[in-house]
């Protein structure tokens, strides 16, 4: 006797997504400014296939939302402090609406001056660090960020953790392709991906955390439950994660990784931390040749043996979203669909 199956997963296009996801965050509390910039950021890591800040994010930032740890309806403040240089106050809000509140000036101030900083505080980051990085690229400019997130991370030699997961972002133009991306977080494994491994019941490669003795473990719900991350690559992830949180937290103004207490907010669950861009004008230095030379490193990378660039599966992912959609599980987008109202 044949049974026929639901599919377990749907196809979805992105400007669909994007409307859809959009009416979730106006429903939950944010203004339609914010929800239009969260539910794109949203939309986009799932395109691309960065599931650990996609979708599976939206309980999240809900919990969040009805919790009152952020504001989703707070208006950032932009301050031109000095020729390159921009400080946002994002109002307790997240941090993408303040990182687009400062985009112009901060762009103009790297085209004039050569190099611009923007210094974002009282902020949330709960999302992937590649499309804070990547648009400034595609425009022919350098950019780098880096954001701080809630300790989690066993500092190398310590005992106990304190560091975020601190991921860091990078994107460069180069002359026959698309942007050099890369975006990765500091520690061995992204808290998400942990969370995504607990979920399905998945064992996680050895050397990603502890167990709350301290003992390592290759079970995502001992790291998550009174256990900790490690950095990666030993004392060398540990001292990226360290000038982390000195550059988004002590040079920005935000707080520490292990700075502030969301006790008092059940549900919370977003890092209210601070972030740091750099953007660099290439063509101050390099003339042209800026996006030649990234071109020829590629060339030789490649000559080299290299079949992956960091960034080729999410573009390779992007891709195949553009064409045939983007999957989706269907319970996922049903409760989406649920929540959205329609
Ligand atoms: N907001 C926050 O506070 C935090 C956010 N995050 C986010 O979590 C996400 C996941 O981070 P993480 O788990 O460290 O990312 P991954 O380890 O999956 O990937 C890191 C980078 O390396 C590239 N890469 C992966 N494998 C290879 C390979 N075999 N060859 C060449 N390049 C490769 C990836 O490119 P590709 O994408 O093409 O695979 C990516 O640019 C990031 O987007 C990060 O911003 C993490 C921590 C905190
Ligand atoms: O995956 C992670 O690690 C994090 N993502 C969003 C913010 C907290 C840490």
């Amino acid at each position: 006797m044949s049974q026929v199956h639901e599919q377990a997963t749907a196809r979805i296009g992105f400007t669909e997504l994007v409307a859809l996801l959009h009416q979730v965050f106006v429903n939950h509390g944010t203004s339609p400014e914010v929800a239009a910039i969260l539910a794109h950021n949203c939309a986009s890591a799932e395109r691309d296939g960065a599931h650990s800040h996609g979708v599976f994010r939206i309980p999240g930032y809900l919990s969040t939302l009805a919790s009152g740890w952020v504001d989703g309806k707070a208006v950032p403040v932009v301050t031109d402090v000095a020729s390159g240089f921009v400080r946002v106050d994002a109002a307790n809000g997240f941090a993408q609406p303040a990182l687009e509140a400062a985009r112009a000036l901060l762009v103009e101030k790297a085209r004039s001056a050569g190099i611009a900083l923007m210094a974002i505080h009282n902020s949330h980051h709960f999302a992937a660090l590649w499309p804070d990085v990547e648009p400034f690229a595609e425009e022919g400019l350098v950019a780098l960020s880096v954001v701080n997130s809630m300790t989690c991370v066993v500092p190398h030699g310590a005992d106990r953790p304190l560091f975020g997961t601190n991921p860091i972002a990078f994107a460069a133009p180069r002359a026959d392709g698309l942007p050099i991306v890369f975006d990765l977080a500091t520690s061995a494994i992204a808290h998400g991906d942990v969370q995504i491994a607990a979920r399905k019941g998945e064992r996680l490669p050895p050397g990603m955390g502890v167990d709350s003795l301290g003992q390592p473990t290759q079970d995502p719900k001992a790291i998550l439950e009174g256990g900790a991350l490690l950095p990666f690559g030993g004392h060398k992830g540990s001292a990226l994660s360290m000038m982390v949180e000195l550059l988004a937290a002590a040079l920005t103004g935000g707080n520490f990784s292990f700075e502030f207490n969301w006790a008092d907010h059940p549900g919370a669950r977003t890092p209210w931390t601070g972030q740091l861009l750099i953007v660099i004008d290439p063509s101050k230095t390099a003339g042209q040749a800026f996006a030649e030379r990234s071109q020829e490193l590629v060339r030789q990378m490649h000559a080299v043996g290299l079949r992956r660039l960091p960034g080729d599966r999410r573009h390779r992912t992007r891709a195949k979203s553009q064409e045939q959609g983007i999957e989706i599980d269907r319970k996922e987008l049903e409760h989406l669909q649920e929540i959205a109202g329609l």
